[in-house]
């Protein structure tokens, strides 16, 4: 696996594989690589010739600075886990080259970048497209992986790259689960003894529910959902919302097709998001 740390360098490799017409993928990660992250560079190597894994803490989508700095950053491992996976690329940049100076980021992502996740990380798709865009200007890749885990982000990068008419086909991939159903996520790291069983709520809700869709009526599964997260000291529910799955508006009992059930919980001192497509 080549590393690399700067975007000329990551250029100087990609495009002689662009010009002898090789397929590019880039997995975008923040590191502390879990087999979610292996499941997307396994995807990658399927669609693509060359797959490149970029590994960077993105300050600008942050909005709890102390999240930002007690994030984990174990290299070695890392390094170790692409090299087994057989990632070709990999890419870390540091701050100061993604970002030379202070710099004004807007675009207009449309009304769902203010609901959910973006309701509670004001700014944090804003700071998401930023990164994404200058990844994708560095990589050039043909193919984009992400996960569904963050299912707001994939619609959030989605809608970005048609507003640069990019010509990038983005993947979403399932989420990657532990044996007892808990998402995987670099932050789970974070869990004490406690917070480690009460996270496993959030899918046993999403569980419950995805079992029950079409079986009893909306508010009916979204307070029985609820309350599962009701009186559990260090455990709070920021949101459980059976939504459309392109709009991310709650759905009604009449939905069609296209729904998913989606959650967002502080478990100790831990945020942590979930997912399950209903129909
Ligand atoms: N359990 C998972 N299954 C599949 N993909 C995942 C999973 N967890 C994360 N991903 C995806 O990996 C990519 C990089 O995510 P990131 O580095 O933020 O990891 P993370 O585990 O989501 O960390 P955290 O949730 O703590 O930020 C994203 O596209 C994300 O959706
Ligand atoms: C896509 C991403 C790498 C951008 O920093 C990040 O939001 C993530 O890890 O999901
Ligand atoms: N996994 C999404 C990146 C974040 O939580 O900031």
């Amino acid at each position: 696996m080549e590393v690399v740390n700067t975007v000329s360098a990551l250029k100087a490799l990609v495009a002689p594989l662009k010009n002898a017409g090789k397929k590019i993928a880039l997995v975008p990660t923040m590191g502390a690589l879990h087999n979610g992250h292996i499941s997307l560079i396994e995807s990658a190597l399927v669609l693509a010739d060359t797959v490149i894994c970029s590994i960077f803490v993105n300050p600008t989508q942050f909005t709890d600075p102390k999240d930002l700095e007690r994030y984990p950053r174990p290299l070695q491992k890392d390094l170790n886990m692409l090299i087994g996976a057989g990632c070709n690329i990999l890419f870390m940049p540091d701050v100061q080259e993604m970002y030379p100076e202070p710099e004004q980021w807007y675009i207009d992502l449309g009304e769902t970048e203010f609901l959910l996740e973006g309701a509670f990380r004001k700014g944090h798709y804003q700071g998401v497209t930023q990164i994404v865009k200058k990844l994708f200007d560095a990589a050039t890749p043909d193919v984009a992986l992400f996960g569904q885990k963050d299912y707001q982000q994939v619609l959030m990068i989605r809608k970005m790259t048609a507003t640069f008419n990019m010509p990038i086909e983005i993947v979403s991939c399932p989420i990657i689960r532990e044996r007892d159903g808990l998402a995987m996520s670099s932050r789970n790291i974070h869990l004490s003894e406690t917070d480690r069983k009460h996270a496993l709520i959030l899918s046993r809700a999403l569980q419950y529910v995805q079992a029950n869709f079409r079986k009893k009526p909306i508010a009916e599964l979204l307070e029985h959902a609820q309350s599962f997260f009701r009186n559990v000291a260090g455990l709070e529910l920021e949101y459980f919302t059976i939504a459309d799955g392109e709009t991310l508006q709650p759905v009604t009992d009449d939905a069609g097709a296209n729904v998913v059930a989606l959650v967002a919980a502080r478990v100790g001192t831990t945020r942590l998001i979930d997912n399950m497509i209903l129909s």
